[in-house]
C-alpha cells in the first residue's frame, strides 16, 4: 500500500530516516489489520521528535518496528545510513544496541527476579563492555537520581512506577545507545511524577548528546518535549511541525481536535467540529478511502473519499496531509 508521501523528509542523511513504514498483521479469516501504512519521517541528531495520536494509530507498531521487533511489513529504516530491514543476526544485534527503547509499564518491563544493579548490568555484561565494573552501574543509577548505595541491591518491586522507569532509563543507556525510543513513557505515572521524569529524559539527553523519539497520546505530554511533532491517525500521518507552530496553528482537522482536549492549549474548537470526533476510530481492519480521518472530519468533502492526501508543506518546516487544512491564524 502507498505511503502518505515523504516531502517532508529532510535532505541529507539524518540518525534516523524512516520511509515508507507499513506494519501489518494477519486478523484471521484472511483479513488483515493495517496498524502502520507507509508512515515517513526522519530524525537529527540531538533532536526529540514526539509522536501523538490516540491510542490504537499505530504509535507502538511503528517504534517495534524501528527496532526491528518485529520486523515492519515494508519500508525502510536506517541509523546513520545503514538500512536495518536488510540486516540479520549479529549485524542487526550491533546495530540495534544503539537503539534502545523504553517502554509504558516499567514494572512490568523489568525483571522481578533480578536486582537492579543485575538488571542495568545485563546489557553491558552480555556485550562484554561491563568487565566487573561497578562504577559504571553507580555512575548511570546516580545519572537516573537513584542512590546506588539504596537503590543497587533491592529489586523492582521495592521501587514506585516511578522510580522503576528511571531504572529501566539507566538500563537503556548502558548500552550507551544514540537513539532511545520512548514509548509512552510517562503515561502510566502520576501527574506530580510524569514532569520529573520528562526532565530527567531531557536532561540525560544533553548529558549523553542523546537523540530521542517521544510517542505519547496526549498532546500535553509531547509538546514541550519535543522539537517538532509528527501527528499520526489510524495509521498514517496527518501533519508534522516544529512543536511551537502545531500548537500555535495546527493545520489539520485531527490536530485541532486533538489539541482542543489539552488544558492549556490556546486552542478552543467549536462545538460542531467537536461532535464529529465522538466515537471511536475506525477499525484498521478496513481503513477508509481516501483520507483515513474523512469519517469523522467536520471538513470532508467527496475529494476526500477519493484521494489519498499526501504530506505537502504549508510553510518550509510545517506539513501536513490534508485536503482542506486551516490556514487561518488562530486568534
Ligand atoms: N500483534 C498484533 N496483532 C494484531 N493486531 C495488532 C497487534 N499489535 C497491534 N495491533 C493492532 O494494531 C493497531 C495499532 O496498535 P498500536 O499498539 O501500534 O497502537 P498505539 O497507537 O500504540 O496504541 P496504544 O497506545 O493503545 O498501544 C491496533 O488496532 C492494534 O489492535
Amino acid at each position: 500500500m502507498a505511503g502518505s508521501g515523504t516531502a517532508h523528509l529532510r535532505d541529507g542523511e539524518q540518525v534516523l530516516r524512516v520511509e515508507d513504514l507499513t506494519v501489518t498483521f494477519p486478523a484471521g479469516r484472511r483479513r488483515t489489520v493495517h496498524a502502520v501504512s507507509g508512515v515517513s519521517f526522519d530524525v537529527a541528531r540531538g533532536e526529540t521528535l514526539g509522536i501523538v495520536g490516540e491510542s490504537g494509530c499505530g504509535k507502538s507498531s511503528a517504534a517495534r518496528a524501528i527496532m526491528q521487533l518485529p520486523r515492519p511489513s515494508a519500508g525502510s529504516v536506517r541509523l546513520n545510513g545503514l538500512e536495518l530491514t536488510g540486516l540479520r543476526g549479529e549485524a542487526l544485534r550491533r546495530t540495534r544496541r544503539r537503539l534502545q527503547m523504553i517502554f509504558q509499564d516499567p514494572i512490568s518491563s523489568l525483571n522481578p527476579r533480578r536486582r537492579v544493579r543485575d538488571i542495568v548490568a545485563e546489557g553491558p555484561r552480555v556485550w562484554g563492555t561491563l568487565d566487573g565494573d561497578t562504577a559504571r552501574i553507580d555512575e548511570l543509577l546516580e545519572a537516573v537520581g537513584l542512590d546506588p548505595a539504596t537503590a543497587a541491591g533491592r529489586r523492582p518491586h521495592e521501587f514506585s512506577g516511578g522510580q522503576c522507569q528511571r531504572i529501566s532509563i539507566a538500563r537503556a543507556l548502558a548500552l550507551d545507545p544514540e537513539v532511545i525510543i520512548c514509548d509512552e513513557p510517562v503515561s502510566a505515572l502520576d501527574v506530580s511524577v510524569q514532569a520529573q521524569i520528562l526532565n530527567l529524559l531531557e536532561d540525560l539527553k544533553a548529558r549523553y548528546g542523546l537523540t530521542l523519539v517521544f510517542i505519547a497520546h496526549d498532546l500535553a505530554v509531547v509538546k514541550n518535549i519535543s522539537d517538532r511533532i509528527l501527528v499520526m491517525y489510524l495509521g498514517k500521518t496527518c501533519e508534522l511541525a516544529p512543536s511551537a507552530a502545531l500548537v500555535r496553528s495546527p493545520a489539520h482537522p485531527y490536530t485541532r481536535a486533538l489539541l482542543s482536549s489539552v488544558p492549556q492549549a490556546p486552542l478552543r474548537i467549536p462545538e460542531e467540529e467537536e461532535k464529529h470526533m465522538a466515537g471511536e476510530p475506525p477499525s484498521p481492519l478496513a481503513p477508509p478511502t481516501g483520507c483515513r480521518f474523512r469519517t469523522r472530519c467536520p471538513r470532508a468533502t467527496a475529494l476526500c473519499a477519493t484521494e489519498e492526501p499526501r504530506m505537502r508543506p504549508l510553510t518550509p518546516d510545517h506539513y501536513i496531509a490534508c485536503h482542506h487544512p486551516h490556514t487561518e491564524t488562530p486568534a
